[in-house]
């Protein structure tokens, strides 16, 4: 595609299973585990939604709790094809291309609970320059997005240390100041609590809220 064509996205989120999910913060959120996965989850999407250059999210779960609340806030749902975090992700993305032929294709974490649509307009202006590239996350190990410009091809090397791979395998990383709530991955209670200074969406905020005054918690986490 010449360089002056513009095109929009459609950002695949992926969302595993609730009973799997978020297992490093089982011990902060207790019984509100699950109910916190999702409220991440669907905050990133609706943050997502508003980012003028993305035109749609298609999620890929195989949950259907999750299915239910993230088509509530104007996902597209397709089913997990349950080989791993990036076999859904292209799955997610076969279903992107087929949806719209001409826009780029990105991968989005779904646990970015503070993602602003402003910073993730400038990630995705950076994104277009490039066949392929990465945003890591903010610790530097792993990826929070992945893109792939129209008619690239669509190759996530997502978990662990990923931003490594993602960078052996040739994708641009892409280095950008202003951008943090995108990198702001919630992974674990410093992540949440990181992700609370930013300031999370309303879902995530009742929920921690929640958290934060269960009984018997020592240490609250707002
Ligand atoms: N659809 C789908 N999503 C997945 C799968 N594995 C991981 N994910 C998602 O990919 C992202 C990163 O996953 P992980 O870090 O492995 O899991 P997590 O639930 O965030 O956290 P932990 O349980 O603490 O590892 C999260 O948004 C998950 O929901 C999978 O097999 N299918
Ligand atoms: C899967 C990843 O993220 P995390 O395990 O930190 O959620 C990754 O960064 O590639």
């Amino acid at each position: 595609m010449p360089p002056h064509q513009s095109f929009g996205w459609t950002l695949v989120v992926p969302v595993k299973t609730l009973v799997a999910a978020k297992t490093r913060l089982s011990e902060a959120a207790g019984p509100h585990r699950a109910a916190l996965a999702v409220a991440i989850a669907c905050d990133t999407v609706e943050a997502a939604l508003r980012c003028p250059p993305v035109a749609r999210v298609v999620v890929v779960t195989g949950d259907p709790v999750a299915a239910d609340a993230l088509s509530g806030v104007g996902a597209h749902v397709v089913a997990d094809p349950e080989a791993g975090l990036n076999a859904a992700l292209r799955h997610g993305a076969g279903e992107a291309v087929r949806l719209a032929p001409g826009d780029a294709v990105g991968a989005l974490q779904a646990d970015l609970p503070a993602l602003r649509p402003a910073e993730l307009a400038v990630v995705l202006a950076a994104a277009a320059e490039f066949e392929q590239s990465f945003l890591p996350d903010a610790a530097e190990v792993g990826t929070t997005f992945y893109g792939a410009r129209p008619g690239a091809a669509f190759a996530p090397g997502f978990g662990g240390e990923s931003r490594d791979r993602h960078l052996r395998r040739g994708a641009k990383e892409l280095c950008l100041n202003g951008v943090d709530s995108v990198r702001r991955d919630v992974d674990t209670p410093d992540d949440l609590r990181a992700a609370l200074t930013l300031g999370v969406g309303s879902r995530t905020l009742a929920v921690a809220e929640r958290i934060g005054g269960s009984p018997g918690r020592e240490t609250p986490l707002i």
